[in-house]
C-alpha cells in the first residue's frame, strides 16, 4: 500500500490487516465505535483504523495521482496499482476508515472518545499512530497547529488535546478528587528521553533532555 498519503491509528496493538481479508468485525467493535462488555470478555479489544490524509497543495500542483481510495461506509481501503499496464487493485479491511475529507473531530468522536471513557472506567488503553513519514501521524495525534481561542480547542486540534480535555471535563463534572500524571517520552535512536524533565538533565549533551536507561528483558523486549 502507498503509505505516503495514509497513516493508521491503532487503538491497542493489533493484527496486521491482510489484503481482501474480511475479519469478523462483529467481534471487534460495534457500530458506534466502542467495544462492548461482551467484546472485552472475549479479549477482543484491538482496533485498527486507517486515516488517509488529503493531497497537499504541492502534490496537487504536480498532479500527484491518487493511489488509494477509501470507502468509509464499507471500512475498506483500495490500493490502486498499475503493473505492466494492468490495473491491479487490492482491498484492505479495517475497523474504521477515515478518508481525506475526515475532520479531527469526526475521528476523535467516533474512534477515540469511547476509549477515553474506558480509561476513566479503569481500563488501561493505548492509542498509537503508525505510518510512513509525512502521512499525518503528528497532525492526527497533536493537531494542525492552530491556537486555542477563548479557551476553546481549535478545529484542527488532534487526539491528544481532545483526550485531555475530555478527561478533565468528565472529572470536573463528577466533582471528583483527582490528580493526573503526564509523561512525555521520546524514543529516538535507541535512546529514551523524558521531554518534560526539568532539572536533572545536566548529564546529557542536550541540556533540555534527560536520558532514561533503556533496558531489555530476557526476551529482548524493551522495558
Ligand atoms: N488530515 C489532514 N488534513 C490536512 N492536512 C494534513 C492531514 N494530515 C496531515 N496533514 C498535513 O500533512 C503534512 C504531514 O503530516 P505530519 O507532519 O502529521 O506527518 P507525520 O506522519 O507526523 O510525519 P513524520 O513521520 O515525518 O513526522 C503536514 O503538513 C500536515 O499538516
Amino acid at each position: 500500500m502507498e503509505h505516503r498519503r495514509g497513516g493508521s491509528v491503532t487503538i491497542s496493538p493489533s493484527l496486521t490487516p491482510k489484503s481482501s481479508e474480511k475479519w469478523g468485525r462483529d467481534l471487534r467493535s460495534n457500530e458506534n465505535g466502542s467495544s462492548s462488555k461482551h467484546d472485552k470478555e472475549k479479549g477482543v479489544n484491538v482496533q485498527v483504523l486507517l486515516r488517509c490524509r488529503p493531497l497537499s497543495e504541492d502534490e496537487l500542483r504536480v498532479n500527484t495521482p491518487a493511489v488509494i481510495s477509501c470507502n468509509e461506509l464499507r471500512r475498506e481501503v483500495t490500493a490502486i496499482q498499475n503493473i505492466a499496464n494492468k490495473q491491479i487493485d487490492r482491498t484492505f479491511a479495517f475497523d474504521k476508515v477515515f478518508g481525506p475529507t475526515s475532520q479531527q473531530k469526526d475521528l476523535f468522536d467516533l474512534a477515540v472518545s469511547p476509549v477515553v471513557n474506558e480509561v476513566l472506567e479503569g481500563y488501561n488503553c493505548t492509542i498509537f499512530a503508525y505510518g510512513q513519514t509525512g502521512t499525518g501521524k503528528t497532525y492526527t495525534m497533536e493537531g494542525g497547529g492552530k491556537k486555542m481561542k477563548d479557551g476553546e480547542l481549535p478545529s484542527d486540534a488532534g487526539v491528544i488535546p481532545r483526550a485531555v480535555q475530555q478527561i478533565f471535563d468528565i472529572l470536573e463534572s463528577q466533582n471528583a478528587d483527582y490528580n493526573m500524571k503526564v509523561t512525555f517520552l521520546e524514543l529516538y535512536n535507541e535512546e529514551i528521553t523524558d521531554l518534560l524533565a526539568m532539572e536533572e538533565s545536566k548529564l546529557s549533551d542536550d541540556k533540555s533532555k534527560k536520558p532514561i536507561a533503556l533496558m531489555e528483558d530476557g526476551k529482548g523486549l524493551c522495558l
